[in-house]
């Protein structure tokens, strides 16, 4: 609340409120106001006469009512999300601008934090980090690839054969967010995991190399999800392929548990079977051939039909068995896409092996211990799945063991606060 004091009562404020209201506050509540700050904000706020908390905020909000979405505080930059595609910022136009100019001397920008570290890392051959950090949806992943493309603008070497390695590293990012990224209360493309991505250059500047390293990825959405939010983007666009769906024995999304435990199936705005096909050129860029894209959507389907397995009653007391036909399909052609023995796929999920000393025990499992099981298998594979991805990825772009300098950038994934903590990997990550 923006105001004058109108009146003081001892401990009391009477304010006369902008809005035309008045009200009553305690002092301890109040915070001055600088009265000579221009209307529409400062750039950098260590310019502001008070750095208190409903300072930096009035600041933020009279830039961002003018679109001024970024704003310094000395070397931090903090970016307030435009919830809208402004590309005027993020052209080639403005990287041109940015490169070399003085840090402060133009508008603050993703670029110019870039270039002041690209520059330290030049000038003084120390490598150099940058930190994205924000609750989720705040803007991390979209400022990490401003940054990136920036760091590709200034380091970027001319195409000598297929693909240039900055090109891979841009292109990387629809590959990782079509496998760990997912639609969550808060934001539509949340990434589910966090990110720390090292861009390798030589002495000369240029880019010579990079490594992508994940952390944490959020396994437990693969098996469960609650309204509204979805499962890992990859699943839908899969369903979304036509070719695929026969091809894979598919049906439509909402066919399958592991995706239908939430009435949010489509996304506005996102085309599954648009980016399905994009994700398949992204994932040509970065390196993989189409059988390795066959491999792995195989394995996305393998998972959708597992996670249709039900188990009811086995023969024997207290064991288990895929409860009718419909699950049994789904076993054997899980069986069929993991490329392993349907019988051996039903014997792990329903037995439990236990090694002791010398000997194995082997236990039947009740139905509910096999979908236990079942859901287990779903989430380690997945997991492997990315682990694989990331690996792949990093060595068709291949690291630089002569690099000396490097620029990394980390982006965790953000903080969410619900009133029940939904899963390990999240509490976890708060914790850290
Ligand atoms: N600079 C920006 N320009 C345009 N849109 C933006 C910008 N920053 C964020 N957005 C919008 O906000 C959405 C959420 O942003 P983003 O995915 O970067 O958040 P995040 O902080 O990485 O969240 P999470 O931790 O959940 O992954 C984006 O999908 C995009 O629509």
């Amino acid at each position: 609340m923006d105001g004058q004091v109108e009146e003081v009562n001892g401990e009391d404020l009477v304010i006369n409120c902008t809005n035309g209201k008045k009200a009553t506050v305690n002092l301890s509540t109040a915070f001055p106001k600088d009265t000579e700050s221009p209307r529409g904000g400062v750039e950098d706020m260590t310019r502001l006469a008070y750095l208190h908390e409903p300072g930096v905020l009035q600041n933020l909000k009279s830039r961002y009512a003018l679109n001024e979405i970024y704003t310094y505080t000395g070397n931090i930059l903090i970016a307030v999300n435009p919830f809208q595609r402004l590309p005027h910022l993020y052209n080639n136009h403005m990287m041109g601008i940015y490169k070399g100019a003085e840090f402060g001397e133009l508008s603050p920008h993703p670029f110019a934090i870039t270039d002041r570290a690209y520059r330290l890392m030049i000038n003084d051959r120390i490598s150099q980090a940058i930190l994205v950090s924000g609750e989720s949806g705040a803007g991390k992943t979209e400022s990490t690839k401003s940054l990136m493309q920036y760091l590709a603008f200034m380091g970027g070497k001319a195409k000598a054969e297929g693909r240039s390695v900055q090109e891979q590293i841009l292109e990387s990012n629809p590959v990782l967010e079509a496998f760990g990224n997912a639609k969550t209360v808060r934001n539509n493309n949340s990434s589910r995991f966090g990110k720390f991505v090292e861009i390798q250059f030589d002495q000369y500047g240029k880019i010579s190399g990079a490594a992508i390293r994940t952390y944490l990825l959020e396994r437990s959405r693969v098996c469960q999800i609650s309204d509204p939010e979805r499962n890992y983007h990859c699943f839908y666009m899969l369903c979304a392929a036509p070719e695929e769906r026969a091809k894979y024995k598919l049906g439509e999304a909402k066919t399958f548990r592991y995706l239908n435990q939430s009435n949010c199936i489509e996304l506005n705005g996102f085309d599954d079977s648009k980016e399905y096909v994009e994700t398949r050129r992204a994932m040509g860029i970065v390196g993989m051939s189409n059988e390795e894209q066959d491999a792995i959507f195989k394995v996305v389907a393998a998972i959708l039909h597992l996670g249709n397995v039900e188990f009811g009653e086995g023969k024997e007391e207290d064991s288990s068995a895929p409860k009718d036909e419909k699950s049994q399909f789904h076993l054997k052609t899980a069986a069929e896409l993991f490329m392993c023995d349907a019988k051996g796929l039903e014997e792990s999920l329903c037995k439990r092996v236990m090694a002791t000393r010398g000997e194995s025990i082997t236990k039947n499992l009740d139905a509910k211990g096999a979908a236990l099981s079942r859901d287990a298998l779903s989430r380690i594979v997945y997991s492997r799945l990315f682990d694989w991805l990331v690996n792949k990825i990093n060595s068709s772009i291949g690291q630089d063991p002569d690099s000396k300098i490097l620029i990394g950038v980390l982006d965790i994934y953000g903080f969410e606060s619900f009133k029940t903590n939904r899963c390990l990997t999240g509490m976890l990550l708060h914790l850290i």
